[in-house]
C-alpha cells in the first residue's frame, strides 16, 4: 500500500460520497491502490445531510403520523416528540452506516495484495494532472496518482438576495444543526427536497408549515395528476402551500422573520415565521478544485461534461481523470452516483461491458404516501411527440391497501400506442411503492409489453396486483372495469398532434412569458 507521502496511487479519489465511496470499493475489486480524499463528513450527501438523515427523520415522522391516529382502534396517550431525540436517532443512524464505511477501508488496511483504500482528510484542488495538493487545518501536502476521479458532489443552491446564516435561514445541510422543532416554518422551493422536509415536519405536527412553490404545482417535472396529488397530500397534512407565489423579501426581526410573498394573481401576503428553509436545488461543487490548473473549465450550468465512461470531456486530453455524480448535470441521485463510480473504474480497467441508459432510473420520492417513479412520465413523452397509451389504477381496488386500510394511491403506466405496447414509464403512489418500482424498471429494460406481465403469477394479497390489473386493463381485459369504476380505472391515450395536456415545464413557461 504506497505511503500518502511517497505515494503514486493508482486511482485518487476527490470526495467520499456514494459516488466516490463505490468507485474506491469496485477498484478494491481489481486489487488497486485508492486515495480517498475526503474534507467533511465520510459518505457525503449520501449519508450526512442527505439522504440517510433525511430519510431516517422521514421514517421517525411517518412512525410518529401512524402513532397520532386515533380512526383505527388504537389510541397512543400523551404522545410527544422531542426534536433532540430525533436528531439523537438521526446521527445515531448515520454514525451506524460510517462505522461500516471505515470497517471495509480498516479491513483493507495493511494487506497490499487485496489493494487498500488510504482515506484522508483534508480538501483537494489540482496542482496538475497528476498531483492534487490536499490542505487541512494543520498542513497541507501532495498526492499523486495514475487516475483521478472527481466526485465532490453538489450544495445548496443559495437564492441571490437572502443569505442563509444555518440558525434562522437555513438549508438541508443545516436541518441537524436545529435545537428544537420550529412553530412556524417557510420552506422555499417545492422541488423533491422542499417537499420531502415538508411531509416530514408536519408528520410530526409541531409546526406549522408553509411551502412556497413559484409556479402552480410542486414538483414541477412530475405529470400534473402527480403534481397534484402530492400537493393535496401536503395540505391534507396541514401544509399550507403557496402556489404561484415569488419571495419578495424575509425582513429579521428579533424573535420572528417577516416574510413577504408576491402571488402571481397580483396581490401580496406578509406571513409571520421562525425558521426559513431555502431548497431551491444543488449546485456543483468545483470551486477552489484547481480545475484552472488542468484547463478544465465547468460548463455554463457549472457541472463538468464527461463521456458514458466518465472521462472529462474537454479540449484537453485528459484520458486520465473522470469525474462522477452529482457534478456531471445527470440527475442528481444515490444510484446515479454509484453507478457511474463503478463506470469510471471499469473505464480504467478498460473492462466497460455496458453504456449507461438514465432514461429508465427509478427515483423514490419520500412522501405522505410515499411515491416512485420509473421512465418516462406523460410530459417527457408530449415533449418528444411520442404517442403512448396511459392507464391509471386506484389502490381503492387493491385488495391488500384495503387490508392495510390505506387505499390512498395508485399505480399510472404508460405504454407506446403501437401493437406492441411497450412498457415506457410508471408512477405510483401509495404503500410499498418504493418496493416494487424496481420491478417495472427491469420490465422497461428488457423491452417488455403489456402480454409478458399477463402472463406472470402476482402473489395475492400484495400492492403490485395493481401492476397487472393495470396491463389487463390496457388490453381490456382487467378484472374491474372502468365502466363500473370511471374514478378508479382510468385508460387514456395521446398521439402527436393531439392538444398538449401536461402542462410545460418551468423555463418553457418563463420563455413563453
Ligand atoms: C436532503 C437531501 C436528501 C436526498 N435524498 C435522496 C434520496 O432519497 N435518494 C437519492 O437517490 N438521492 C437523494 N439525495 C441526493 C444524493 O444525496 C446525491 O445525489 C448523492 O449524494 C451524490 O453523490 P456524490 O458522490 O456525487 O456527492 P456527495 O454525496 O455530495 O459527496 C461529495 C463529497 O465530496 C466532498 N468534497 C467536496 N469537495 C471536496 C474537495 N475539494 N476535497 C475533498 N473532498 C471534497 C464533500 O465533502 C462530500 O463529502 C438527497 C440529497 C439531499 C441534499
Ligand atoms: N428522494 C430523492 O430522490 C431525493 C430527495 C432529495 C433530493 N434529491 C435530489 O436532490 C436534488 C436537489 O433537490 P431540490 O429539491 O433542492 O431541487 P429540485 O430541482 O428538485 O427543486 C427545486 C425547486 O425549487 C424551485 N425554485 C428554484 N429557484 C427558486 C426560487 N428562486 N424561488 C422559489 N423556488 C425556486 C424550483 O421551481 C423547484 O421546484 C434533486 O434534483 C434530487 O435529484 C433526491
Amino acid at each position: 500500500m504506497p505511503d500518502i507521502r511517497d505515494n503514486n496511487f493508482d486511482i485518487v479519489i476527490i470526495g467520499s460520497g456514494p459516488g466516490g465511496f463505490s468507485a474506491a470499493n469496485r477498484a478494491l475489486d481489481y486489487g488497486l491502490h485508492v486515495c480517498l480524499i475526503e474534507k467533511s463528513h465520510l459518505g457525503g450527501a449520501g449519508v450526512i445531510n442527505g439522504v440517510l438523515t433525511s430519510k431516517t427523520m422521514y421514517e421517525l415522522s411517518m412512525d410518529y403520523s401512524v402513532a397520532a391516529r386515533i380512526d383505527r382502534g388504537y389510541r397512543a396517550s400523551a404522545l410527544s416528540v422531542d426534536y433532540n431525540q430525533v436528531r439523537h436517532t438521526v446521527l445515531e443512524a448515520a454514525r451506524e452506516k460510517q462505522y461500516q464505511m471505515r470497517s471495509q477501508i480498516e479491513t483493507f488496511t495493511n494487506k497490499p495484495s487485496l489493494g487498500s483504500i488510504s482515506l484522508v482528510n483534508g480538501h483537494a484542488r489540482f496542482l496538475n494532472e497528476n498531483v492534487v495538493e490536499v490542505s487541512s487545518k494543520n498542513e497541507a501536502f501532495e498526492i499523486s496518482g495514475k487516475h483521478f476521479i472527481i466526485a465532490t458532489g453538489a450544495s445548496p443552491r443559495q437564492l441571490p438576495d437572502v443569505k442563509t446564516d444555518g440558525k434562522r435561514i437555513i438549508t438541508s445541510d443545516d436541518i441537524l444543526s436545529l435545537s428544537r422543532f420550529p412553530e412556524r416554518m417557510l420552506i422555499i422551493g417545492s422541488g423533491i427536497i422542499g417537499c420531502e422536509f415538508a411531509t416530514i415536519f408536519s408528520n410530526f405536527n409541531q409546526t406549522q408549515v408553509h411551502l412556497l412553490d413559484r409556479s402552480n404545482r410542486v414538483l414541477p417535472y412530475e405529470d400534473d395528476d402527480v403534481s397534484r396529488f402530492v400537493s393535496n397530500n401536503l395540505e391534507k397534512n396541514g401544509v399550507e402551500v403557496h402556489h404561484t407565489a415569488q419571495l419578495r423579501c424575509i425582513r429579521e426581526h428579533p424573535d420572528h422573520l417577516e416574510v413577504v410573498l408576491d402571488y402571481a394573481a397580483g396581490h401580496s401576503k406578509v406571513i409571520e415565521v421562525d425558521l426559513a428553509l431555502v431548497a431551491i436545488g444543488r449546485v456543483p461543487n468545483t470551486k477552489d478544485l484547481g480545475l484552472e490548473n488542468i484547463g478544465v473549465s465547468p460548463d455554463k450550468r457549472g457541472m463538468l461534461c464527461v463521456k458514458d465512461s466518465g472521462q472529462l470531456e474537454s479540449t484537453k486530453d485528459h484520458k486520465n481523470i473522470y469525474a462522477i455524480g452529482d457534478i456531471t448535470g445527470h440527475t442528481q441521485l444515490y444510484s446515479v452516483a454509484e453507478f457511474q463510480g463503478r463506470m469510471a473504474v471499469e473505464s480504467i480497467m478498460n473492462n466497460v461491458c455496458y453504456t449507461p441508459d438514465y432514461s429508465n432510473m427509478s427515483t423514490l420520492m419520500f412522501f405522505k404516501p410515499e411515491v416512485a417513479a420509473v421512465g418516462a412520465n406523460e410530459k417527457t413523452l408530449q415533449e418528444k411527440s411520442v404517442g403512448y397509451r396511459a392507464v391509471f389504477y386506484s389502490n381503492a381496488l387493491v385488495n391488500r391497501a384495503i387490508a392495510m386500510r390505506n387505499t390512498h394511491g395508485f399505480v399510472k403506466i404508460l405504454v407506446s400506442n403501437d401493437n406492441k405496447q411497450r412498457i415506457l414509464g410508471m408512477r405510483a403512489a401509495g404503500p410499498q411503492a418504493s418496493a416494487f418500482i424496481v420491478a417495472v424498471a427491469h420490465l422497461i429494460n428488457q423491452g417488455n409489453s403489456v402480454s409478458e406481465v399477463l402472463k406472470i403469477f402476482y402473489p395475492h394479497p400484495s400492492i403490485t396486483e395493481g401492476i397487472q390489473e393495470c396491463m389487463r386493463a390496457l388490453a381490456s381485459k382487467s378484472i374491474y372495469k372502468p365502466l363500473a369504476f370511471p374514478d378508479h380505472i382510468i385508460v387514456s391515450e395521446w398521439n402527436p398532434g393531439d392538444p398538449i395536456t401536461q402542462t410545460p415545464k418551468d423555463e418553457e413557461i418563463k420563455k413563453n412569458k
